[in-house]
């Protein structure tokens, strides 16, 4: 048995316009893995879910679950189910029939549904609310009965379109918690679709960056947040600060950059080969890992790369300040520093100062920036 759930080759969506939703969408899903689909409005992510889930025919490429062709078999004969952002809850019926629905469908025996029934009911904390209809349920009862439906068919895989997305900002975090811990304990493949990369980055195992109908990068988390392997990846995912120039030398898994503020070095993210000197690169560095500090202030670790700016702005934000910094030939950052560390220490609008940081936590990003 293979434990690959989901296997995208080279998907392709033309509508009948003529506009190319998804382009060459390559991926591979574990089973029981928790995936994200993330990126700006009208990337993509909605029609790829379509796609899987049979509700969006496929101009070209395979859709393999559980190691079988899918690419042209109708929805109701796919292993998938689909959660939508509006519920899609039938009004006129109560909680019970609302999920016994899609068994009904399914000619299963009134044994078997009565028993899958209760056990989703039990297990999705809707026994309280069993006769009642949509009208008399709260957000989060409407969006464990959406689940309910999805789960009672026994998917292989579950599609999760921005499924949180109609729900206030308390209720999204408490029951995108329910999800995450409802997903192991089934270890049902979850592909998850939102525009939000707080949740895409929360909630995914894996998160898959789309930008324009195409994937960014396929990466966990803590990878695509410290090692974005794209200009766009780069902007969109994080609080990355940016500075633009052109590759200098390779040299295994270092690289560095000459940039208007000096020559910097980083990991590099594209592979041995694929770089070229002199070609346009930037080097990219988390928020997280610059430090600010008065230029005047010696540097205790010759191994830091640094660079000198100005600061414009000192704006206070709770326990964060944000400080304005003009760089020489470069557009002004903005710097995120903890208000304990630069307290008493001069770092005021027109003093000079100086961005610090290790080599090893930048990366060196292949692209104009
Ligand atoms: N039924 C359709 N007919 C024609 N074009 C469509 C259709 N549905 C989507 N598109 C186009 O396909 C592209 C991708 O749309 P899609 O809805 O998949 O993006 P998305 O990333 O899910 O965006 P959003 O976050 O806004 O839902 C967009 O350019 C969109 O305008």
């Amino acid at each position: 048995m293979t434990d690959t759930d989901l296997e995208l080759v080279r998907l392709r969506k033309i509508y009948p316009g003529g506009t190319v939703a998804v382009e060459a969408f390559d991926l591979e899903v574990k089973r029981g893995e928790f995936i994200s689909f993330v990126g700006p409005s009208g990337c993509g992510k909605t029609t790829t879910l379509r796609m899987i889930a049979g509700l969006e025919s496929i101009t070209s490429g395979d859709l393999i679950i559980r190691g079988k062709n899918f690419t042209h078999v109708p929805t109701e004969r796919r292993p998938t189910a689909t959660i939508f952002q509006n519920y899609a809850i039938f009004p006129h019926m109560t909680v019970r029939q609302n999920i016994e629905f899609g068994l009904h469908v399914r000619n299963l025996s009134a044994s078997e549904i009565k028993k899958r029934t209760d056990a989703i009911i039990d297990k999705l904390q809707l026994g309280d609310v069993v006769d009642a209809r949509e009208g008399a349920l709260s957000g989060g009862q409407k969006q464990r009965l959406s689940l309910a439906r999805g789960l009672v068919t026994e998917p292989d895989i579950l599609l999760l379109d921005e499924p949180l997305g109609a729900l206030d900002a308390n209720l999204r975090k408490s029951i995108q918690e329910e999800l995450k811990i409802l997903q192991r304990e089934l270890n049902i493949t979850f592909v998850f679709v939102t525009h939000a990369q707080s949740e895409a980055l929360s909630m995914g195992d894996r998160v898959v960056v789309m930008n324009a109908g195409r994937v960014e990068q396929v990466s966990s988390p803590f990878e695509l947040y410290t090692r974005p392997q794209s200009g766009f990846v780069a902007r969109f995912i994080g609080r990355n600060k940016i500075i633009p120039g052109e590759l200098a030398d390779i040299d295994g898994n270092r690289a560095s950059v000459t940039t208007p503020l000096g020559r910097f070095s980083g990991v590099p993210s594209f592979k041995a080969g694929s770089g070229t000197v002199g070609q346009k690169a930037m080097v990219v560095a988390p928020s997280e890992y610059i430090d600010i500090v008065p230029a005047a202030e010696p540097a205790g670790d010759a191994a830091l790369d640094r660079a000198r700016g100005t600061v414009t702005s000192v704006e206070p934000v709770g326990q964060v300040v944000y400080i304005g910094v003009e760089l020489p030939g470069l557009v002004p950052m903005r710097i995120e520093a903890y208000r304990e560390r630069i307290e008493g220490r001069g770092i005021v609008p027109g003093s000079a100062v100086e961005l610090r940081w290790k080599p090893e936590r930048a990366t060196i990003v292949l692209g104009e920036a």
